[in-house]
Parts: structure tokens; sequence; C-alpha cells
């Protein structure tokens, strides 16, 4: 059996189940974070028992990704299959299908999964951990229902998802959920097979670890480069995240917490991005949150500002560098490739700035080991306070809290691990 050397007591809970108010995790499960709080973590503040689950004996990692494209053949579908009923003007669809074909049709993202995948068998047999990974995405072969038909053969019950994506949001965490209990219907799996999700990992040291290096090496590699240049006044970090609807993002943390303009979704981006500056010994260098890859019809508010047009701002205020952090992405995706590093770092050089993208956490060691250890602290219920989180917003939930990452504009649909609104 899989994960009996897990030493897991926990009772399965029915998918969709509220863990609210569980009892703390029993004695015998060691915290699973070794070394993982960096200097600097800090504990959440409001963090409580509803914060974590009861330990449960998992038998696999369910690994959710987007998915993308593999092929010219494959961008339209593809594309058909991400927009469904939300409304994207076809204008914006020609355009995105552009930036794919510009890459043979192939988006980069599968294969940064297939590879995230293989690090994280590595990792978990370095460590001894008997968990197998079965992957499948939200919009592309192989899709969550291979995954839960894989489960099914393979006689997996108990699932623990990581959807490759930090923050909370529609986009980000409850269509991902939605479409566990999708897939669950679709494949008739939905009696036997139980899917819980790892909390939104957006402070979790593993991710943050790996910009943390590339804005100390980015700003690093521009000093060295342009002697003279002062890194006080003349360079600006640029944090660069997905836009999302604002209505979302209003939308995007639980009802009772408030998060101010831009929610959760905005608050969590710049809760890491102060960590990240902090930690990379950054706190003299200006910098500010943006935002990229809008689509929508116009009429509709987004997130702002957007990358380009602070990008036109910098020189008025003196600049003479930029630094863009990919913070919103777990990988290179094609947002990553195609808006930063072709739109963005153009508008850069148009604007005579020195520019650096920073890479995104992809592969990283920190990163692969976080992910393993959100994983066991969900297998040994690692009580909240043992959890590492690095900005007061976190650990964030187990499972979702009412009204959580919901989406007014495409109305309610069932979803996994939250407690309905
Ligand atoms: C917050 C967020 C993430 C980060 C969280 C996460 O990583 O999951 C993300 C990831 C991704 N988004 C991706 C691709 C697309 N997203 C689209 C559309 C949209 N994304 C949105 C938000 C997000 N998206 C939103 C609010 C829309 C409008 C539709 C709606 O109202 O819900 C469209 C349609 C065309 C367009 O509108 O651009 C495409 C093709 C890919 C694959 C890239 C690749 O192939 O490498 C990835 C990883
Ligand atoms: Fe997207």
């Amino acid at each position: 059996m899989a994960a009996a050397n897990l030493g897991s007591t926990g009772a399965a809970d029915a998918p969709g189940t509220a863990h609210r108010g569980r009892k703390p995790a029993p004695a015998a499960s060691a915290p699973c974070a070794p070394g993982a709080v960096v200097p600097g973590a800090t504990r959440a503040a409001q963090a409580g028992p509803e914060h974590v689950t009861e330990p449960v004996a998992y038998d696999a990692i369910l690994l959710a990704g987007f998915g993308g494209p593999e092929g010219q053949d494959d961008v339209i579908p593809f594309l058909r299959n991400v927009t469904s009923g939300r409304g994207i003007p076809d204008e914006r669809l020609e355009e995105v299908a552009h930036h794919y074909r510009h890459f043979g049709g192939i988006s980069p993202i599968n294969e940064q999964n297939r590879q995230l995948k293989a690090g994280l068998e590595a990792e978990l047999a370095r460590r001894g951990v008997e968990l197998p990974v079965i992957w499948g995405n939200r919009n592309w072969d192989p899709y969550l229902n291979d995954a839960l038909a894989e489960a099914k053969e393979r006689g997996f019950t108990k699932l623990i998802a990581i959807a490759t994506s930090a923050y909370s949001s529609y986009s980000s965490c409850r269509q991902y959920r939605e479409d566990f209990a999708d897939a669950l219907a679709d494949t008739g799996t939905g009696d036997e097979i139980q899917i819980d999700k790892v909390r939104q990992f957006f402070d979790h040291p593993g991710f943050v670890q790996p910009f943390i290096e590339g804005v100390r090496d980015g700003i690093g590699g521009l000093v060295a480069d342009h002697p003279g240049l002062d890194r006080t006044t003349e360079v600006e970090v640029l944090f660069a995240t997905h836009s999302i609807p604002s209505t979302d993002a209003a939308k995007s943390g639980p009802a009772e917490r408030g998060f101010g303009e831009g929610g959760a979704y905005a608050a969590q981006h710049r809760a890491v991005a102060e960590v990240v500056m902090r930690e990379a010994g950054a706190t003299d260098v200006p910098w500010q949150l943006v935002y990229q890859s809008r689509s929508g019809p116009p009429s509709m508010p987004w997130l702002e500002p957007d990358i380009n047009d602070a990008i036109e701002q910098l020189p008025t205020a003196g600049r003479k560098a930029v630094v863009i952090v990919p913070l919103g992405f777990v990988s290179d995706h094609m947002e990553v490739l195609w808006d930063l590093d072709n739109e963005a770092l153009e508008t850069a050089q148009e604007q005579g700035l020195a520019a650096v993208r920073v890479p995104t956490p992809g592969t990283h060691p920190a990163y692969v080991a976080g992910l393993v250890d959100l994983v066991l602290e969900r297998v040994h219920g690692t009580p909240v306070a043992d959890r590492p989180a690095m900005t007061e917003l976190g650990p964030w939930y187990d499972v979702c809290r009412p009204g959580c990452c919901e989406n007014v504009r495409l109305g309610f649909r069932p979803a996994l691990a939250g407690i309905a609104p």
C-alpha cells in the first residue's frame, strides 16, 4: 500500500467535506519541512485551527496543470477549451493563437510539467516517500479525466492535488477545484475517489526562494554590467502577474477577511514582493506590482497598471534599468515567453532601459522540495504553527473558506476542497 510507510491514520473525508474546527494533528505527526523556514519567515496572526485538516493516508499525488498545445493543429481546439463560455472576443483569441503559432504551436507548459513531475518523483524517492504522481491538465491532453481513469485503474482512492498555481483567485484556485468536481462526474469516479488540494503556496519558502535569488542576481547583474548605475534611484523592480477582472480580484479571498483594493490576489502578491525585496537585500531599490496578459472586453475593468504602461513611465522617474519578476507564474508559460520576454522586454528597449527577466521557479530544487513539503503537511496533519509561511497572510487554508475565489461573471459551479458559500 503506497502511503503505509507514512504513518498516517486519518480517516477519509468525502470530497467537498468541510474540515472546519477539527482538532489538531496528533503529536506523532512530525513537522515535515526540514529547514524550510528561511530567515525572515513570519507567522500569520490570523492563522487558526480552521486552516488545517486532519491527516489523510493519501495514495497518490495529482499534479494538476493548465495544459497547453503541442503543435499547430492543437492551438485552436486548446483555445476553445480554455475559453468556452467566457465571452473572450474573437480578436483576442486570434491574437493569442498568434503567440502560440510563433512558437510552432507549442506551449512550453506541458514540458515544464513533465519535468516537474519527474522532479517530484525524484524528490519523493530521495526522501523515501512512496507516493506515485499522476498528471492531468484542465485544458489539454493528458486531461484530468485521463488522470482519474489512471487513478481508478491503479486503485488510488485518496488523491492530494497540487495545482500549478500559487495565489488565490477564480482562475488560479477555484477553477481547478471546479474542474476536479467535473472530472469526477465525467469519469463516474465521484463515489470512490476523494480529491483534496494543497493550500495556495504563494508565501511558501519553496516558491519564494527562486524569486529571491532571481531578484538578487538580477539587480546584481545590472549593476555589474552598467558601472555607475545607482540601484536606489536608477533601477526599478517590476513584479508582474496575470491581470484578472477586478470583480474576480474582489472575491479572491475569504469573505470575512478584508483585503482592500485588488482583494486577496493583489494583497498576496504585494506581501510576497515585499518579502522578496527584503530577503534579496534590496529594500533600497524601488519596486511596484504590475499586471500583464489582460483579455476580455475593454469595457470590463481588470487589474492595472499594465506592465508595458508601467515601463513607459520609468524613464520619467529617472530609471535606467528594470528587473522584471514573473511573480505570478510557477514556470515559463506562454505569458512569460511572449508577454514578458517578447513584449515587455521590447517596450523596455524602446525606452532605452537595460532590462532582465528573472527565472520562474520551474524545477528549482527549493520549489520541488517545497511542493513535497506541502503534500506531507497534509499527510501528517501538521499543525498550523509548524507550517512555513513567509508573509503575515498565510499559511493559507487547506480547504477554501466560504465565498473564496468566486466568479461572479460565470455563476456557481460545484467545486471540491472548499466550504460551499
Ligand atoms: C490568474 C491566471 C493565471 C495564473 C494561474 C495559473 O497558472 O493557472 C492564468 C494562467 C494561464 N493562462 C493560460 C492561458 C490562457 N488564459 C486565458 C484567459 C484568462 N486567463 C486568466 C487568468 C489567469 N490565467 C483570465 C482571467 C482569463 C480570461 C478568461 C476568464 O475570464 O476566465 C486564455 C484565453 C485567451 C486570453 O484571454 O488570453 C489563455 C489561452 C495559461 C497557459 C499558458 C501556456 O500555454 O503556456 C496559463 C498557465
Ligand atoms: Fe490564463
